[in-house]
């Protein structure tokens, strides 16, 4: 009798703890403790008296306890009275986000996106409380300026738990803050650092390492010589995406190209940013996994090196007005000091945001190019025109910026591999009652949307013909006859008040790497290599972890 009476507690207890979980996003560690610690022990006493084992009704009123709350969990979800009901999905996806963190574990999330969009139509239900949609109408009210502040996947994407509950008080995380207002606070000094005049001061840095990397691959080459230099040119372009950054952001401090990244910095950065994008899938669980012995040092490991870097950066002071003598507002335009806490999280964001994204756009191009050997001939043609080889290289960032076909070219690497290829997620902002996208999908608050780059980007309806095939020419003002060109529908940069602030360095960095690259070197794959292995090996982890590009290169005779 007092064992029913004992399933009775245990399962009412769950059901009730049920309705908190739909209340809240529940990121509150203690009270998720508490919850599921705590809360299934009160049925203990009535456990204990029909089965007269402390153990036993332990086990019992835990057992009762989750079982009850995870059925009934998984009911309301896959349940008529969810308000994402009417939304096609596979059941899997309706009753778990665990499904889409084992698929980010593998890099290929991406590719579900797009499946599940060509199977289930535009609106797709990803998540228990998520969508995906596919339609360029929606975007301005998803991402633009009518859109929503970012999604709950930004409170697993920190690489610190913020102590502060206040959505306002400055936390100096731009790229996860998700209040509005907040975020248009912290934006403020970033868009100091890419005007006009501010990208100005970058142009010698990008001419001053490109000739670096030209010099010293020019060298390799002339060692190696018939046969070709046989190397993998991703790392050479990592290599010199790593210094540029250095050099822009502190003002200095790192030779990978040099040094051949003899600390490793490379791997603590794409080891810092796997964790991340699967807690971001689950952003409850990072508290959790931070304090996780060992599990996380990757991600510490990462913090650790933009904290020292940013110490040095700080006690050495200012060579130039680099980034961060923007974000640590060295010619005091603010009212108050910037918090050290901001300052340090800023590091982190700008060593990632400013070289991983630049990196593997740029990996993919000179793999489209030595691919197509067509579009090498017609660039390489465009660069000589206008930077005639032997007397002058190309490093006039006005006259790159003015090449139309190594625009197209970066374009259309963008369009195929944008480097944040699923991750835009946006939801309706708390207290706001839900957010109304176009006349028929409303969001309640609660849930979030995701608008994949790389989906849109495939979609025969607005890149025609042949969405999967590179073409730079598709961005040409004459393009096919039918051709289809929607460029509403192409946001690798994203869109509205969070699109990337560092668009105007990073197609600097991208147009003088690419058009002395082609410049000075012819380049085959090595290895029977393709575009079809780079891709197997390009990997999604919200930034796209780029696969290796193995080539052999040879001077430039004539
Ligand atoms: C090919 C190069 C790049 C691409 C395709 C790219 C793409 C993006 C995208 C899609 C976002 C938006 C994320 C969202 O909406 O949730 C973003 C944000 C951002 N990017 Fe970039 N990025 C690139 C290079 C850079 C560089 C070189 C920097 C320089 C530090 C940078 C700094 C940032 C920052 C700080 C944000 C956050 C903006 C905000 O929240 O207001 N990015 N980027």
């Amino acid at each position: 009798m007092s064992l029913n009476k004992g399933i009775l507690a245990s399962g009412g207890l769950a059901l009730l703890s049920h309705l908190w979980f739909n209340r809240y996003e529940s990121t509150d560690w203690t009270s998720l403790g508490i919850l599921l610690g705590v809360i299934p022990a009160i049925p203990l006493a009535i456990f204990r008296e029909s089965l007269n084992s402390t153990l036993l009704a332990i086990v019992v009123a835990y057992f009762t306890y989750y079982s009850v709350l995870l059925l009934s969990i998984g009911t309301y979800r896959l349940s008529p009275i969810h308000p994402l009901w009417k939304y096609p999905g596979p059941v899997v996806c309706r009753l778990s986000k665990f499904w889409l963190c084992y698929l980010q574990s593998r890099g290929k999330l991406h590719i579900y996106f797009k499946q599940l969009h060509d199977k289930y139509g535009p609106v797709v239900r990803v998540g228990p409380n998520e969508l995906s949609i596919l339609d360029v109408s929606l975007l301005p009210s998803i991402l633009g300026a009518n859109g929503m502040p970012k999604g709950p996947m930004w409170d697993g994407r920190r690489f610190s738990e913020s102590k502060d509950k206040d959505p306002k008080a400055p936390k100096g995380q731009l790229i996860s803050t998700r209040d509005l207002e907040h975020h248009r606070n912290e934006r403020r000094m970033w868009n100091r650092a890419f005007t006009t005049p501010s990208v100005k001061k970058y142009e010698p840095i990008a001419i001053r390492r490109i000739s670096q990397m030209v010099d010293i691959l020019q060298r390799k080459c002339s060692g190696a010589g018939k046969s070709g230099l046989r190397l993998n040119l991703s790392q050479w372009i990592s290599f010199f995406a790593f210094d540029f950054m250095g050099d822009f952001v502190f003002g200095g401090g790192f030779d990978l190209m040099q040094d051949c990244d003899k600390h490793g910095i490379l791997n603590l950065l794409s080891d810092g940013m796997y964790l991340p994008s699967l807690t971001q899938h689950i952003p409850w669980c990072l508290k959790g996994v931070l304090s996780m012995p060992g599990v996380a040092m990757s991600m510490k490991s990462l913090a650790q090196f933009a904290h020292r870097e940013t110490a040095r950066r700080i006690k050495e002071g200012a060579v130039f007005d680099d980034l961060f003598y923007h974000l640590n507002d060295e010619a005091k335009l603010e009212d108050k000091p910037v918090p050290l806490p901001a300052v340090l999280s800023n590091a982190v964001t700008a060593i990632i945001a400013g070289s991983d994204t630049t990196t593997s756009t740029l990996t993919a191009a000179m793999c489209f190019l030595i691919e197509n050997r067509s579009c090498f001939t017609r660039l390489r043609a465009e660069i000589d025109a206008a930077f005639p080889f032997g007397q002058v290289a190309p490093t006039e960032a006005g006259k790159l910026a003015q090449l139309e076909y190594l625009n197209a070219v970066i374009n259309e690497t963008l369009r195929m591999e944008p480097p944040v290829r699923t991750g835009l997620q946006r939801a309706p902002a708390p207290k706001s009652g839900g957010h109304m996208l176009g006349s028929s999908i409303f969001l309640p608050e609660g849930t979030a949307v995701y608008a994949s780059p790389y989906v849109y980007h495939r979609d025969p309806r607005y890149f025609f013909p042949d969405p999967d095939r590179f073409c730079p020419e598709r961005w040409l003002s004459k393009g096919e006859p039918g051709a289809v060109l929607n460029t509403s529908a192409y946001f690798p940069w994203s869109l509205g008040p969070a699109n990337c602030v560092g668009k105007p360095v990073a197609q600097l960095e991208m147009r003088t790497v690419l058009a002395n690259l082609i410049q000075a070197f012819d380049f085959e794959f090595a290895d029977g290599y393709s575009y079809k292995a780079y891709d197997a090996k390009s990997l999604d982890y919200f930034i796209t972890h780029k696969g290796p590009l193995p080539v052999i290169m040879k001077e430039r005779c004539a």
